[in-house]
């Protein structure tokens, strides 16, 4: 059989739509072997990385995977938080309150999260979804800026999910939020509270996960929409062209990728004479090993040991009530046309067609 068997068909029963957030996921735990399982599952993604498989597949299990799992557990126990990886801990929270928000917008509509590697697995979540009923899937990725690596990876998924499914719901997929009012603001009012709070520093570094600069090269929209993001964020902030620098870390591997590269740069900030730097990272909705670790502990390390005296940095939108109502500003464009919002009169309606499609199916004597 190519296709899964479905369950009778429920006849009448009322349409349910679901959102479901996905972001990239993380480890189970901080440990080498679970470290190991996840760099297995996302390095091994052709969206990923992009050489031959053969060769790639000596790498990845003769030097990655056995050098890179135990040195990445040991930064993943850094950051771990009482309820686990930062990364989920956010997503989770993120997704709770989108449900809230949504449902007090008047919206009857379920919110999901899922991870595109570990758990909770996309296909997991899709069936879940699929076996409460819903037949309209809107799929919200954690990535404002697209990539063929991240935002590309989940559709991915979701197709070939699909394509073992005979009844396949309705689905709308999220391209992207890079230039979107409601991020931009949510990024405006943490810069300005931070700064009140905080104070301000002589520059202003954005900091975005780096992806190979061959991508670029062959028409990735990634860096443009990092830039674009930065300008628009700045004339939010009213930055003159000096204030604020976009920088790109988490370099991986000996192939060049998108410059200039965060740490160099931010040493070279030091070098110059610079003493005080804010640092935001705002292609990352929720703070993970990349921001926590990665930023806040090895860059600032950095900066300060190159003559820098404050490094401030600026958390990730997170579950900030500014980020979840633009969240859920994204999510209602992308609802449009979908029964989520009903009158008392509607929802009644509603009901009594999908009672009188069951009386109807039972005279006709159909199976429920
Ligand atoms: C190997 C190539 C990688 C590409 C290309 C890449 C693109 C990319 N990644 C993110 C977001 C995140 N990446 C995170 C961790 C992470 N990324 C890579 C490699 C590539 N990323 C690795 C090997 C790792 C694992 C950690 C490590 O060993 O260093 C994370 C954090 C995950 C967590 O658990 O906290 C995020 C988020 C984006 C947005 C992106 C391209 C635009
Ligand atoms: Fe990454
Ligand atoms: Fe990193």
């Amino acid at each position: 059989m190519f296709f899964r068997r479905e369950p009778p068909h429920a006849h009448g029963r009322v349409a349910r739509s679901a959102v479901v957030l996905v972001n990239l996921g993380t480890p189970d735990e901080p440990t080498r072997g679970a470290v190991r399982r996840y760099l297995k599952e996302f390095l091994s993604d052709r969206r990923v990385v992009e050489i031959p498989r053969a060769v790639w597949w000596f790498i990845l299990h003769l030097i990655i995977l056995p050098f890179r799992s135990g040195q990445s557990a040991g930064k993943y126990q850094t950051i771990w938080m009482k309820d686990g990886s930062p990364l989920k801990v956010y997503t989770e929270r993120q997704a709770a309150q989108l449900r809230s928000t949504l449902a007090e917008r008047g919206h009857e509509v379920t919110v999901a999260m899922a991870m595109r590697y570990g758990s909770p697995s996309l296909p997991d979540v899709l069936d879940q979804l699929k076996a409460e009923g819903h037949d309209r899937v809107a799929i919200l990725p954690a990535y404002p800026q697209y990539s063929g690596t991240t935002t590309a990876s989940i559709f991915d998924a979701v197709f070939a999910h699909y394509q073992q499914i005979r009844n396949v719901p309705e689905l709308r997929l999220v391209r992207g939020y890079h230039d979107h009012d409601a991020y931009i603001d949510a990024l405006a009012a943490s810069v300005q509270t931070h700064w009140e709070s905080h104070g301000r520093g002589e520059k202003l570094v954005l900091s975005f996960h780096g992806v190979p600069k061959r991508t670029l090269l062959l028409g990735d929209p990634y860096h443009c929409e990092c830039h674009k993001t930065a300008r628009l964020l700045a004339k939010r902030l009213r930055l003159r062209e000096d204030d604020y620098l976009v920088t790109f870390q988490s370099r991986f591997g000996k192939a060049e990728w998108l410059q200039p590269y965060t740490q160099p740069t931010v040493e070279q900030l030091a070098r110059e004479g610079v003493k005080a730097i804010d640092i935001l990272c705002p292609g990352f909705i929720s703070d993970c090993l990349e921001t926590l670790e990665e930023i806040n502990m090895e860059v600032r390390h950095a900066f300060e040991s190159h003559g820098g005296q404050r490094f401030s940095y600026i958390p990730c939108l997170n579950d900030g009530p500014g980020w979840i109502t633009g969240l859920a500003e994204i999510a209602e464009q992308h609802l449009i046309g979908w029964p989520t919002i009903q009158t008392p009169a509607q929802r009644a309606e509603r009901q009594r067609d999908a009672e009188t499609g069951r009386a109807r199916a039972l005279q006709l004597g159909a199976s429920e």
